[in-house]
């Protein structure tokens, strides 16, 4: 069945074209759809793609019986319920870089709009006017730009606003006086910005800390005459405020590309002649549309074909370099996982996870959720995946510890998983064998060989003469053919283990047949 990728917000053709290039994917465009439209819509589909516009709330998310991948071809993803989609093991993918250039060039737009009024005076000569003296303005040379939030935009920003020979003051919470200074720019804590600049330019995403950043209070902090331009989001200023201030002439003008409420039906803020306007225009120009729209349809693309993305936004991303280092070890760990959980039918409490040799170098977080994704998916079905998994074991009150250990036990790479339950542990290690791939090297204390798939017996037995040949004509009257098999013991006579492989899988009857040997203590089907 193909793939079915929902698209409800514009995009550009370049991205299209990319979808298109993909066998065995049908997308379907359907804008200005009504949110019960919408939740019809969404119910078959495996992607959606959307820009600010489409609201991906929860009850949107949770009407999505097949969804797996959000891309949002642009940065901001106020508009997506991601802990919704996190929950539901939905990725989210952003497109970060491609529309930096144009919302930084818009935001210089804006500047020098705002500072030479350059609408209002347009306005009024359409009006058939020619008034000079209205419509003087200030230079920006010398004048102070205050940067609120330097990431991607701002920087970009900060860098454009010294060509026009500002000043420029820069607060970001990963902004030291060092970088400031690397980057020839001042330093400033949030009060010093709102204190000094004479233009505040906001660049922060809309979160809980930001909402309203620019409140009452902030606007009684800062110059009088002060102008200030929001290209980022709506509801960063609070929209009342900024208009009292207006009123009161404290703020001499801004310059806003975003509001609260989008699209809105009326505005009182518009109404003011302080007050120029573009309806979120930042990142809409040909450039910046053709890049987010690749970048996203790529990253669903390799996502759905089982690739890796590039830009997640509920994961960390990696750089290429650290993923095509630790990719291998994720079937491994997940294979590892899943071995464990045949191996109780207690509750688990803990899970102890020991990276040893060159694993304990590499960033081990996305195996960890790879081994954690391996346990519960026996008990919760397919719908765990690595973007859920360490949210679905937290809500079992699961915890989870990575160690890192010298122990390799002769290999290069050794990779240990534990679980601890009320009753008992249980563990399991596996390695990379340079050219053979994944194996399993120790099942809890005793060393084996064994490659993790396929249908696995494990039995734990007394160590004496005869259990294997009686173990062998069980298996015989069942069927059921022997591919491999070792054994290992603690000492003569005492525990032991059989690990063997099979061709098919045991019913829960033949493997009760087994446990009635009287030298056999526990034997578990394991089918990986
Ligand atoms: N108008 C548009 O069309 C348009 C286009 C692109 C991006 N945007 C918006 O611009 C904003 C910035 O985008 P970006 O790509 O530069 O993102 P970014 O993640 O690169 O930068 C955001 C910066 O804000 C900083 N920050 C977070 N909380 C802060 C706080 N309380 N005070 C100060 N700084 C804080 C972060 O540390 C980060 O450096 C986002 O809101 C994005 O949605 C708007
Ligand atoms: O966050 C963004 O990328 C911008 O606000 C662009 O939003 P848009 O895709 O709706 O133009």
């Amino acid at each position: 069945m193909a793939f079915h990728v929902l698209i409800t917000d514009p995009l550009s053709k370049e991205g299209i074209q990319v979808l298109e290039q993909q066998e065995n994917l049908q997308y379907e465009f359907a804008t200005d759809l009504s949110s019960d439209e919408l939740l019809t819509k969404i119910e078959t589909a495996d992607a959606l793609l959307v820009r600010s516009q489409t609201q991906v709330t929860r009850q949107l998310i949770e009407s999505a019986g097949n969804l797996k991948i959000i891309g949002r071809a642009g940065v901001g993803v106020d508009n997506i319920d991601i802990n919704a989609a996190t929950e539901r093991g939905i990725i989210v993918v952003n497109a970060p870089n491609g529309n930096t250039n144009s919302a930084a060039e818009h935001t210089m737009a804006m500047l020098m709009a705002l500072s030479r009024k350059i609408p209002q005076a347009h306005y009024s000569l359409k009006n058939q006017q020619w008034d000079r003296k209205k419509y003087v303005g200030v230079e920006l040379k010398n004048k102070t730009l205050g940067i609120i939030g330097l990431g991607r935009i701002g920087a970009e920003v900060a860098y454009r606003a010294k060509g026009q020979r500002m000043n420029v003051m820069a607060y970001d919470p990963f902004l030291t006086p060092e970088k400031a200074d690397h980057l020839g720019i001042d330093y400033g804590t949030v009060k010093e910005v709102l204190n000094k600049a004479d233009f505040i330019t906001i660049h922060t995403p809309l979160l809980k800390e930001t909402k309203h950043l620019l409140n009452e209070e902030a606007f009684r902090q800062m110059k009088p005459g002060v102008q200030i331009i929001n290209c980022a989001r709506g509801g960063i200023i609070d929209e009342e405020a900024l208009y009292q201030a207006i009123l009161e002439g404290k703020v001499a003008g801004a310059a806003l590309d975003v509001l609260e409420e989008e699209p809105f039906h009326h505005h009182k803020l518009l109404n003011l002649p302080e007050v120029v306007a573009t309806p979120h225009l930042g990142a809409s120009t040909v450039e910046a549309q053709e890049n987010v729209a690749v970048d996203v349809c790529q990253d669903v693309i390799w996502f759905l074909t089982g690739g890796v993305v590039q830009n997640p936004v509920n994961l960390p991303s990696l750089p290429k370099e650290v993923l095509r280092r630790i990719e291998p070890y994720f079937h491994l760990a997940e294979k590892l996982g899943s071995f464990l959980i045949h191996l109780t039918q207690d509750v688990i409490e803990e899970v102890n996870i020991y990276y040893s040799g060159e694993l304990a170098g590499v960033e081990t977080a996305p195996i960890t959720r790879n081994t954690v994704k391996g346990l519960l998916t026996r008990h919760l079905g397919d719908h765990v995946n690595d973007v859920n998994a360490l949210y679905l074991a937290e809500k079992r009150g699961i915890h989870i510890h990575e160690n890192r250990t010298t122990t390799t036990k002769g290999f290069t790479n050794l990779l240990t998983v534990e679980i601890v339950t009320n009753t008992e542990k249980r563990s399991v290690a596996g390695t990379l064998l340079n050219g053979l791939g994944a194996r399993i090297v120790q099942v809890d204390h005793y060393s084996v060989d064994v490659t993790p798939k396929g249908h696995i017996l494990m039995i734990r037995h007394q160590d004496k003469p005869g259990v294997i040949g009686k173990m062998g004509s069980l298996l015989a009257q069942f069927n059921i053919n022997i591919a491999t098999m070792q054994v290992d013991r603690a000492q003569v006579g005492g525990d032991a283990v059989m690990m063997l492989t099979v061709d098919k899988h045991l019913e829960a009857k033949e493997l009760e047949a087994l446990k009635q040997l009287e030298e056999i203590h526990q034997a578990n089907a394991i089918d990986l």
